[in-house]
């Protein structure tokens, strides 16, 4: 895939971050997909706000750029409650914490992103703000220390994490509501495709947000991305509409890949190929061959090529199927003979 964009869609520059922002849905209604997580939080959020209580604990999980941050806020809207947004790295000192958490409102929402890279110390000082509300603060310093304890207003945690295995089993219980976002279909991407179009007020045609929506990884992120991108081609190159032909003139000058793969999918898919004849491969040595961790494979890489029916996993490992040899351009050596 092309070197602006990796499996997430990140990369921007800071006009783009605004327009990123522009497209970012802001209600239920604006978000397509993911309709059982989506039934669920309505329900979950209706009842809250019928009983006027905060919202419980939730954990958004997935692959990057399928709306994690997006229904964060989408949630701190619809329960009409504030939202503070923090990230697990950023996140290193109690005392950080403790002044986020004592300026929450009642109901509001408190998201933390890249909710796996928590400190075990601030992970520790959120349980019990997380089950009782409550946190316990140290005040002076020397022989006159104490800790005092602070009641916090009923809030509601929203986690966001690609990588829901770093997470440890007690904070992950600590979650009321645990919901794992899934790729995009094509005809979701194009919807939302058109629907980004038409708010950056550029023409285009049904075909062409098809063609953009079979090549965006499954990503919403990507999809939008790569709309800019052909965008930029439609104003320069072409009539400043967005059909079938600019379309796939952009994409091929974007080198963007037929399914939307990018570097590291095609990357491991030629290594299971010319390392492994093929598979079955076991994750630890995969993941030494193409020199990226075993669990980033797993939840950011692999979910997708496995969707895709590039690989399959066996008791054995990963193997890679037919139709990655097709999509490489290359030919199986079948020790069996036959079948392929
Ligand atoms: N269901 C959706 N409908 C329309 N647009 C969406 C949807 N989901 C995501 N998007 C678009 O994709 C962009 C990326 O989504 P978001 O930032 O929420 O992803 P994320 O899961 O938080 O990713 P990361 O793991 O990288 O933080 C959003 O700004 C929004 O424009
Ligand atoms: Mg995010």
């Amino acid at each position: 895939m092309n070197e602006n964009l990796d499996a997430s869609g990140e990369n921007f520059s800071p006009e783009e971050f605004d327009i990123e922002r522009a497209l970012r849905p802001l209600s239920f209604d604006d978000f397509a997909g993911q309709d059982q997580v989506l039934e669920n939080l309505q329900v979950f959020v209706k009842a809250a706000n019928l009983r006027d209580e905060a919202l419980d604990h939730t954990l958004f999980h997935g692959p990057p750029g399928l709306g994690k941050t997006t229904l964060a806020h989408i949630l701190a809207n619809e329960l009409n409650a504030g939202i503070k947004v923090t990230s697990g790295p950023v996140l290193d000192k109690p005392g950080d914490l403790a002044g986020l958490l004592t300026n929450l409102d009642e109901r509001d929402v408190l998201f933390i992103d890249e909710i796996h890279r928590l400190s075990p110390v601030i992970e520790e000082y959120l349980y019990s703000a997380m089950e009782d509300f409550k946190i316990d603060i140290m005040i002076e310093s020397g022989p006159n220390a104490r800790s005092v304890q602070i009641n916090l207003n009923p809030f509601t945690l929203v986690g966001a994490t690609t990588r829901s295995g770093l997470l440890t089993a007690p904070m992950r219980a600590r979650f009321g509501i645990s919901s794992r976002l899934q790729y995009y279909t094509t005809e979701l991407l194009s919807d939302i495709i058109q629907r980004s179009a038409h708010i950056l007020n550029v023409p285009i045609t049904m075909e062409a947000a098809i063609e953009i929506a079979g090549r965006s990884r499954g990503t919403p992120r990507i999809a939008n991305a790569l709309l800019r991108r052909v965008r930029d081609f439609a104003q320069i190159k072409g009539n400043g509409k967005i059909d079938i032909e600019i379309s796939k003139y952009g994409l091929k000058a974007l080198n963007v890949d037929a399914h939307g793969l990018d570097e590291m999918d095609n990357k491991i898919l030629t290594t299971i190929i010319e390392k492994f004849k093929g598979g079955p491969v076991g994750i630890t040595t995969l993941s030494t061959a193409v020199s990226e961790s075993a669990e980033t494979i797993e939840e950011v890489y692999e979910p997708f090529l496995i969707q895709q029916g590039f690989i399959v996993r066996t008791p054995r490992g990963r193997e890679v199927t037919e139709a990655a040899y097709r999509h490489l351009g290359k030919t199986r050596h079948n020790p069996q003979g036959g079948l392929f």
